[in-house]
């Protein structure tokens, strides 16, 4: 099998979880920054002429969780259960839900819509609160069961944007904060954290965070 590769641009965005994933459990990829020539290059070859697209030897697939889920499925990242399955989706589901919400805050209504997205924070990150508190996450930092899946990439990687932009937005959760540490500790994490690609790279398109 050749190298995996995913082709996004040089921003964390909706490539990021799929990075983290790919890194912490050893899995090689090759990067193609697709920035350079969209338009007319990469574009056209995409399905819903957007990217992320992760490219598995002739296989060529788009949509950040289809990639997400694709690589969970090959690599033993989806739980050890249907019912798992089942919940590591519905949190994934989730996590796109307030994803779509932060991407439209970045790109369409920063300045007059952030501090109303702050405020509300709270009730967006209260279920995330709730569902993790019932399996020990905090200690185990799996969203499900006892081994990580694609949707502690997508989670962990939603709670650290959203540090970024509220520093103080985990303080009252205290299972979320631990359960994002325990992310941050991961030995793969935290070497890829550590590297020049992952601390030049922004977390969006338009230099809002
Ligand atoms: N549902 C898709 C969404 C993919 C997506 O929005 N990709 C964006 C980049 S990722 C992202 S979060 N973009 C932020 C919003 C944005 C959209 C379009 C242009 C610039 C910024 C893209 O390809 N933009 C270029 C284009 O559409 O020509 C997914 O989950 O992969």
């Amino acid at each position: 099998m050749g190298k995996y590769q995913l082709i996004y641009f040089n921003v964390r965005g909706r490539g990021e979880a799929i990075r983290t994933l790919l890194k912490d459990n050893g899995i090689d990829y090759e990067e193609i920054n697709c920035g350079n020539n969209w338009q007319k290059e990469w574009k056209p070859q995409m399905q819903f002429g957007q990217t992320p697209a992760l490219r598995d030897n002739d296989f060529l697939l788009v949509q950040s969780n289809a990639i997400l889920r694709h690589l969970a499925r090959k690599h033993g990242l989806y739980g050890d259960t249907e019912e798992e399955a089942a919940l590591i989706d519905m949190i994934n589901d989730g996590v796109e839900d307030l994803r779509s919400k932060y991407v439209n805050l970045i790109y369409r209504n920063y300045e007059n819509g952030k501090d109303e997205y702050i405020a509300d924070l709270p009730n967006q990150l209260q279920p995330f609160e709730k569902l993790l508190s019932s399996n020990g996450a905090d200690r185990s930092g799996c969203c499900v069961g006892t081994k990580c899946s694609f949707a502690d990439y997508n989670l962990s990687d939603l709670l650290d944007i959203h540090v970024v932009l509220a520093p103080k937005c985990l303080e009252d959760f205290p299972i979320l904060k631990a359960y994002y540490q325990q992310y941050l500790a991961r030995p793969g994490v935290l070497e890829y954290r550590e590297t020049e690609a992952f601390k030049q790279r922004p977390i969006n398109g338009n230099g809002k965070q």
